[in-house]
């Protein structure tokens, strides 16, 4: 066994999985460290969902094979979840239902993801972006060994996506867990990830961020517009916080919020 193999919270090697005669997984081998944060890019209907369901077990893949390290704990933030829109719940009380759930953790979260004032709130009335943060609240739980975002942005805002890409290599530090996830676009990413993935049925190109932008395979999938340098976000030196119930509440320079 070499060392990347005996430090791997999660690998996997030669999987492949065909459905309904369509290659939907080919060959796809990858190894993830604890504390390392992998990105899976990918256009549409590559394969990134899938990939994610059979390393979670979620799915059986027909070759190939999946090792998780013993007693991982993993925290899945799902891309959908449907709920019965017929049963009332509020926020606390779906998170009541999650695994690893306490009155103290809840709070925690809820503070933590800026969601307090949403704790009482039903899950139904939530918007996009609130219902992003309650599910990752939900993930983070159980303590993670290991996250599994699968597209955490959906939903929310540009500058929104840039203030939770910037909480999740946060959340990797305080949790020293390893983070695997889903994006559709490499440079809002960028900064938060030790390694990209780029899929498209096949592994097209892997490496740091910086190296797979510039690669000719992920250029040639996603062509030349993404390669172009990061779109030049709007700044907003924000010194104040709009709470969920909709009062502002001044902060601290410097002092992230999600
Ligand atoms: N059980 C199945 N039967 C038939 N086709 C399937 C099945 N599961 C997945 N597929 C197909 O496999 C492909 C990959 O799907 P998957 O959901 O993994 O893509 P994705 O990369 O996550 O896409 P998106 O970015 O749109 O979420 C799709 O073409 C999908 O239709």
């Amino acid at each position: 066994m070499n060392s990347s193999e005996t430090t791997a919270v999660l690998s996997a090697s030669h999987l492949q999985l065909v459905r309904q005669h369509k290659t939907v997984l080919n060959d796809i081998s990858l190894n993830l460290k604890a504390g390392q944060i992998i990105t899976l890019i990918g256009p549409n209907g590559c394969g990134k969902s899938t990939l994610i369901k059979v390393l979670l077990g979620l799915e059986k893949p027909d070759s190939g094979t999946v090792t998780r390290r013993t007693g991982l704990r993993i925290g899945y933030m799902p891309q959908r979840l449907s709920l019965d829109q017929r049963m009332p719940l509020t926020v606390t009380g779906f998170l009541q239902l999650a695994r690893g759930a306490s009155h103290e953790r809840i709070g925690h979260w809820l503070d933590r993801l800026s969601i307090r004032a949403l704790a009482q709130q039903s899950v139904h009335d939530l918007s996009g972006g609130e219902w992003q943060r309650v599910l990752l609240a939900r993930a983070l739980l159980i303590k993670p060994d290991l996250l599994v975002l699968d597209e955490p942005v959906q939903g929310v805002d540009v500058q929104g996506q840039l203030e939770l890409y910037r909480l999740i290599p946060q959340l990797r530090d305080e949790l020293g867990c390893a983070v695997l996830m889903v994006s559709h676009d490499l440079h809002l990413v960028m900064a938060a990830t030790d390694e990209v993935i780029c899929l498209n049925g096949h592994i097209c190109c892997s490496g740091h961020p910086d190296t797979v932008s510039l690669d000719p395979a992920y250029i040639q999938l996603f062509g030349a517009r993404q390669q172009q340098a990061p779109i030049a976000h709007y700044t907003h030196h924000h010194d104040h916080q709009h709470c969920a119930d909709g009062h502002v509440e001044h902060r601290a320079p410097g002092k992230d919020i999600l």
